[in-house]
């Protein structure tokens, strides 16, 4: 392996120089520097190579190898660091090769969700990047997390997900929902088929928990009869979700009585369990929250969530509970639906935008004539396609 070696005493002198009069490439290198995202062997200093820079339709991209030793999430994680010095939006992907892409413009305020194109599977748009637009495939990764400080588009993102999933597969989702913050947000989805339940206070979250626990010991019961071990490899089409929204209102604290505390904990006991096994038999977790906080994101739930959204959180500590990194605290304060998106990489993204007034539309095809209070379990037979 080659490697571009230089002495201490020139990285000095390039973190040094005033950003204004160095080029992309200087800044960027500077930033290595200053992060110290090196390898010293002996009295060497290794730094990324640097090996071509590409123009595209509206970015530049800086390729770089890397050093022995340097592992690319380590700049990854840094990308807001090297935007900073820019002043430029900047993306940074793996790929062999490090891929730094500056962009000349920022990502629009506004992603309508009429101009989301359809894709097959169990896929929902996250939202748009600077190149294309990211999918999260839920049969891929079953379990998400989505965190974001009040008014920042949590919510929008949740009915993104629903009217996706119901347009693409009205037979086969279903949904189980825990709004606690007063049910005012999807009680005028209670009537869609594809709604099974909405528990909008903890009694009731504790109820249709029981029952999720009671329907997932059925399912595990099938598929140990008939050998399966993962939906995807079997001929079931439905996908179940649980949607909790929001979560801290699941956390049992020092402050609450016995009883309460041993309900909440019975609610998190469940969602742990469903992260942890359900995946496989066709459950699928969103689980959302304002504060996230190592108490209101169980161990189990955050481990087995790979993919994670953050809207802007108000300090670095939440985004690292969030995200596992540092970042959602510096996304701007006046764009709602401006997120992170993090699985192995970490992207940035403007998500789609749905109003109320036209998920009615798209969805009024598929409400019941009569509401669905009763409903407890899964009345709907699974859909098997033998085909
Ligand atoms: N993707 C988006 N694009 C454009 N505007 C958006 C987007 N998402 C949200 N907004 C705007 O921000 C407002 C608040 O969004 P939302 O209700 O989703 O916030 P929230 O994070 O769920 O807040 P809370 O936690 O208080 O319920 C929306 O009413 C809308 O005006």
């Amino acid at each position: 392996m080659i490697e571009w070696l230089i002495p201490p005493i020139a990285i000095g002198a390039v973190a040094l120089m005033p950003t204004s009069r160095m080029n992309e490439r200087k800044i960027i290198e500077s930033c290595f520097h200053r992060l110290e995202l090196l390898v010293k062997e002996d009295d060497k200093v290794y730094v990324p190579t640097f090996k071509e820079k590409k123009k595209g339709d509206g970015y530049t991209c800086y390729v770089y190898k890397l050093p022995r030793g340097l592992h690319s999430e380590e700049i990854i994680n840094d990308a807001i660091i090297i935007e900073e010095a820019l002043k430029k939006p900047v993306e940074i992907e793996y790929n062999y090769f490090l891929h730094i892409y500056v962009y000349d413009k920022d990502l629009p305020k506004m992603f309508p969700y009429k101009d989301v194109p359809d894709v097959k599977g169990w896929r929902i748009p996250v939202g748009k990047t600077h190149r294309d637009i990211i999918y999260h495939d839920y049969d891929k990764t079953p379990h998400m997390t989505i965190a974001g400080t009040t008014r920042f588009g949590k919510t929008v993102m949740l009915k993104n997900i629903m009217t996706y999933l119901i347009e693409h597969h009205p037979e086969e989702v279903s949904f189980y929902i825990i709004d606690l913050k007063g049910g005012l947000e999807f009680e005028r989805y209670r009537k869609l088929q594809q709604v099974n339940d909405i528990a909008t206070n903890q009694e009731e979250a504790a109820i249709m928990l029981n029952t999720i626990h009671d329907n997932i010991k059925e399912r595990e019961a099938i598929f140990r009869k008939n050998l399966w071990s993962n939906i995807i490899d079997t001929p079931i089409k439905n996908r179940t979700f649980i949607i909790v929204d929001e979560a801290a209102q699941l956390t049992p604290d020092s402050s609450m009585s016995k009883e309460e505390k041993e309900l909440l904990e019975g609610c998190q006991r469940v969602l742990s369990e469903v992260a942890r096994v359900a995946g496989a038999l066709g459950y699928r977790l969103i689980y959302c929250t304002q504060y996230p906080t190592a108490d209101c994101m169980p161990r189990q739930v955050k481990m087995n969530a790979d993919g994670k959204i953050s809207f802007r959180l108000p300090a670095g500590y939440a985004s690292k509970v969030a995200i596992d990194e540092t970042g959602a605290e510096k996304l701007p304060s006046n764009i709602p639906g401006r997120g992170l998106y993090k699985t192995h990489e970490l992207k940035k993204f403007q998500s789609p935008y749905i109003s109320d007034k036209e998920m009615m539309e798209r969805l009024g095809g598929f409400m019941r004539v009569a509401p669905n209070r009763e409903k407890k379990t899964e009345t709907r037979s699974y859909t098997i396609d033998l085909g």
